[in-house]
């Protein structure tokens, strides 16, 4: 289990003041997080830019010390327990390789099999899952400087994962990736996540990300917690609503109401309308106006997570 208690992180920064002074001032980067993630979830970390994820995620790894409060990652205290935490976490952070970046691939993962002392035939059957579901095979000898982006993520995840950690954290496990490589990253989280073997906390700008991998989604904002909990709890929260899109034959006649719908938009003259729905389901809502009106095609669409966590932000 991973527990934060009021956790908090200030940097003492030197900003202008003045033309020629330069003063000292406090920054929370991380402003009292309390949160509580159990062993086998997956949890969306995000947050606009200088939230603080990297600062928090840096904490619970024992790269930086909190400035205050509480933090526990499967009962080791982080910085000074970092030696025998590192056996229980991997981690992935994008700016820092954990890779040689002169000897192929299969060659860091042999060195890491040493650092870790795995007995070889685990390391062989990790290593043989993470080569099938993340396509390893076609770039394993060629040497890390020359991989992609998105081979060397897939390198990087796979070296995160060949010690058997309890935790994975990721920051930004997507970010710059091909669609081939972003997909490959994707599923192959999903079915880890799905085991329920390994607990993950991953940050991401993405939301498709969240969508796709995270039951759980934690929104930080100066700081501070603004939301935890589901997708469909966000929206529940700030009332996004499914949407159904009608073409018509005709435009609807003045004053039309379908019942438990309110029209979002209507474009081509008229030919086209897309009603909220507010109170009723996407099948009543089509049953009213076939009853009504010449359909001639039409769509239901999802609330969008990109909306709401820009609505979220923006009330941040
Ligand atoms: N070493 C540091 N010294 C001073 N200030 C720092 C340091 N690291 C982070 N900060 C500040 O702390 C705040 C939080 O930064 P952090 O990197 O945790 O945010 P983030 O949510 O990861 O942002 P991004 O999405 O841009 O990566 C920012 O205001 C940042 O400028």
């Amino acid at each position: 289990m991973i527990r934060m208690r009021d956790l908090r992180k200030d940097f003492s920064v030197r900003v202008p003041a003045g033309r020629l002074r330069r003063e000292k001032r406090l920054v929370s980067a991380v402003d009292g997080v309390s949160l509580t993630i159990e062993p086998g979830e997956m949890v969306g970390y995000i947050g606009p830019n200088g939230a603080g994820k990297s600062t928090t995620l840096k904490m619970l790894t024992g790269v930086l010390s909190p400035t205050s409060g509480e933090v526990s990652v499967f009962g080791l205290t982080p910085v000074p327990q970092r030696t025998r935490l590192a056996l229980r976490i991997g981690v992935v952070f994008g700016q820092r390789s954990q890779l040689w970046w002169d000897l192929p691939l299969r060659e860091s993962f042999r060195l890491l099999r040493h650092v870790y002392q795995v007995p070889p035939a685990e390391h062989e059957q990790r290593l043989r899952r993470c080569r099938e579901m993340l396509d390893l095979d076609a770039f394993l000898d060629t040497p890390v400087r020359q991989l992609s982006l998105g081979q060397r993520m897939r390198g990087e995840i796979t070296a995160a994962l060949l010690h058997g950690p309890k935790v994975l954290f990721l920051d930004e496990p997507t970010i710059g990736l091909d669609v081939v490589s972003k997909q490959a990253v994707r599923s192959f989280l999903a079915e880890l996540g799905a085991t329920g073997a390994v607990t993950v906390v991953l940050t991401t700008h993405d939301l498709a990300d969240i969508e796709r991998l995270c039951d759980r989604l934690v929104v930080i904002d100066h700081g501070r917690v603004v939301h935890d909990g589901t997708i469909e709890a966000l929206h529940a929260r700030y009332g996004s609503r499914r949407s159904l899109v009608v073409d018509l034959d005709s435009p609807l006649p003045a004053g039309f109401v379908l019942p438990g719908t309110s029209v979002a938009g209507v474009e081509a003259d008229g030919h086209r309308v897309t009603f909220a729905l507010d109170e009723t389901s996407a099948a009543a809502a089509v049953a009213g106006l076939v009853a009504v009106a010449s359909v001639r095609d039409l769509s239901v669409v999802e609330p969008d997570i990109e909306d709401v966590v820009a609505r979220l932000y923006r009330a941040g």
